[in-house]
């Protein structure tokens, strides 16, 4: 058996519990990625699950993950939306008599405010509901123990920081920016092998995790086929970030080394990556690969949203490399740069950039 219990991965959650600036009240913008593709899902199951398969056998749950669940409420609305597809699918084969137990996982990295996932769970919820600690960069599940896995927002985190980009004299010291959207190529390289491990692992452990015939959902940031990392506004959000950090560096309020040495370790992948990356492990046909647009409210596309979902998601990083001290003043600088730039900001919100992905075990 393989297990994690040997190695420590890095970790940064989300700002738990539910006040104004957890990621509870600042994830609308991925609950808007997530609806996006709710009507493919929905389609993807009814086409594609094999309800007759789990009829036949021994009477057991049919069992989802959830990884990289957060804290909610987007997770919850997902699990419910695949269960009740789940659920249409069993009757429209005439199997609502041999209806399973839905059983969900909701995994995390240990360090995400489980607590609050848990006090938040629907009273009302179909489902037996498990927390699941740990990186699914290792293994997480038993062999063949998965039916359903589910992922959104997630997989763009990268296991760690290249570490090429951690010494001052390799070609990838990442002087003054914090991502490699604008950076020289040394640095987008070793973004680009980082996530290329880090995928390879995801999908060994989730070939032996899922049953044969079982469905993978992924949905994450995304850049189409060709297009310059620069292009993503995933890209152009940690650009105004490294922009505000480096204006702080130079009025001495944190000093350069720290900036040169920050790197935030997201990656935002094109469908021809993640196609290589899939063929290549070999256990999984590839049933959708697809950019997709989300369709974010314009009243939810202003500066103070983009501010407070940077905010929400990246706090915890920030805050571990240059204290919890800076953080209010660098969210003031956020916003104006936001500002500044929202034209740009909501035209790239409103182009194809999320990546879209179904996957089945064979
Ligand atoms: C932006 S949130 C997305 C949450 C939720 N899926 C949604 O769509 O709102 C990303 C989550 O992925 C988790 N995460 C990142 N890397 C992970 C890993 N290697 N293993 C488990 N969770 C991870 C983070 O801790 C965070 O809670
Ligand atoms: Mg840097």
């Amino acid at each position: 058996m393989s297990n994690n219990t040997n190695i420590v991965f890095e970790s940064y959650p989300m700002i738990g519990g539910d006040g104004s600036n957890s990621y509870t009240k600042n994830s609308y913008l991925q609950r808007a990625g997530a609806n996006a593709v709710k009507a493919i899902i929905d389609d993807v199951i009814s086409e594609k699950l094999d309800v007759e398969k789990k009829n036949s056998s021994s009477k057991s749950a049919f069992r989802i993950a959830d990884l990289g669940c957060s804290v909610g409420p987007n997770t919850f609305i997902a699990m419910q939306n695949i269960i009740d597809a789940v659920q249409q699918k069993y009757q429209s084969q005439g199997f609502a008599s041999h209806m399973p137990e839905f059983q969900v996982f909701f995994n995390d990295h240990t360090s995400n405010d489980f607590n609050t996932l848990f006090a938040s769970l629907p009273p009302e919820r179909p489902y037996f509901a498990t927390g699941v600690p740990g990186s699914f960069h290792g293994r997480l599940f038993p062999d063949f123990s998965l039916d359903f896995v589910h992922s959104s927002f997630a997989l763009q985190w990268l296991s760690k920081v290249p570490e090429e980009l951690l010494s001052k004299n390799s070609a990838a010291w990442n002087k003054g920016r914090v991502h490699y959207a604008s950076a020289p190529d040394e640095v987008a390289q070793a973004y680009t092998v980082q996530f290329a491990k880090d995928i390879t692992t995801f999908l060994e452990g989730r070939a032996k995790e899922l049953v044969v015939g079982g469905l993978m959902v992924l949905n994450m940031p995304g850049i189409p086929n060709g297009n310059p990392h620069s292009s993503s506004v995933t890209g152009l959000s940690f650009d105004i970030l490294g922009h505000c950090l480096v204006d702080m560096a130079k009025e001495g309020l944190i000093s350069e080394v720290q900036v040169d040495s920050f790197n935030v370790p997201i990656y935002v992948a094109s469908p021809k990556e993640m196609t290589q990356l899939v063929e290549r492990n070999g256990c999984f046909s590839i049933e959708r690969m697809e950019i997709t647009q989300p369709k974010a409210r314009d009243d939810d596309l202003n500066s103070q949203a983009f501010t407070m979902h940077l905010r929400a998601g990246m706090e915890g990083i920030i805050s571990k490399h240059f204290g919890t001290e800076i953080i209010d003043e660098l969210c003031d600088r956020c916003c104006k740069k936001h500002e500044e730039f929202i034209g740009l900001l909501e035209s790239k919100c409103n182009e194809g950039n999320q990546l879209f992905i179904v996957l089945k075990r064979i």
